[in-house]
């Protein structure tokens, strides 16, 4: 087990630990799908497929409609995805139980906090300020603000440069195996959540430091007093 003893920074992933954006996620990819003539894969089937950003998701669902396809079809689908997604990222996307009182209580330790993405640079500043939890973060990493994304290490090094913490100074939040892998490729301490989309895989299979359950329990591991009476 870490010793967060040593806890500078936290960051956190957006999608499935903060955010659940299957429904604006699936609901883009059903128009995208259905527009080029395919049947619509679904909210059960599409959360399977985030986590990756979304040139990969598009290409998962390509792949599932039976198609490879060369470039310049990917990228008129990611466009087209792109569209949808504008319209559908508001009214799809929620907080999960918990987080914005959470960040509340986390605020008070004054440690600064970031949200590490893989989803595109441009929804992410936008859909942090319409749920009005932009105000805890001091910096947004998003999907095209590194070269590589994550499990690779590049987008958690960008925040502790930022930042100018060592790597055992940031705890990284995540629910999918790509934060856990990120954490551990970059030497940072993890918490890995069960709720959220990780391929339909256990978290634990990824080992983070930390399992827990609800985003609330990250209050008692960074010692302050438990919210789960009163929120969830
Ligand atoms: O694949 C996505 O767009 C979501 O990415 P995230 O889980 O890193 O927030």
């Amino acid at each position: 087990m870490a010793n967060l003893e040593t806890i500078r920074g936290l960051a956190f992933d957006l999608d499935g630990t903060l955010i659940d954006s299957a429904p604006g996620l699936s609901r883009a990819m059903d128009l995208t799908l259905t527009e080029l003539g395919f049947p619509a894969p679904g909210q059960q089937r599409v959360s399977t497929w985030i986590g990756n950003g979304a040139d990969i998701l598009v290409e998962r669902a390509l792949a599932w409609a039976g198609v490879e396809p060369d470039p310049q079809q990917q990228l008129q689908t990611r466009q087209r995805f792109d569209r949808h997604y504008a319209d559908t990222v508001d009214a799809g996307s929620t907080l999960f139980p918990g987080v914005e009182r959470t960040l509340a209580q986390l605020a008070s330790l004054h440690l600064p906090m970031a949200v590490v993405t893989n989803k595109p640079t441009p929804f992410v500043a936008p859909l942090l300020a319409s749920l009005n939890i932009d105000r805890y973060f001091s910096l947004i990493i998003g999907g095209d603000d590194v070269v590589a994304k994550k499990p690779h290490p590049a987008p958690l090094y960008l925040v502790l440069g930022t930042l100018g913490l060592y790597v055992d100074q940031l705890l990284f939040v995540g629910d999918s195996r790509n934060d856990i892998m990120a954490a551990r490729s970059a030497g940072c301490p993890s918490v890995g959540l069960t709720y959220g989309y990780n391929y339909g895989e256990a978290i634990a299979l990824s080992e983070p430091d930390y399992v827990l359950d609800r985003f609330t329990d990250l209050l008692p591991i960074l010692g302050l007093s438990s919210l789960a009476n009163q929120d969830v």
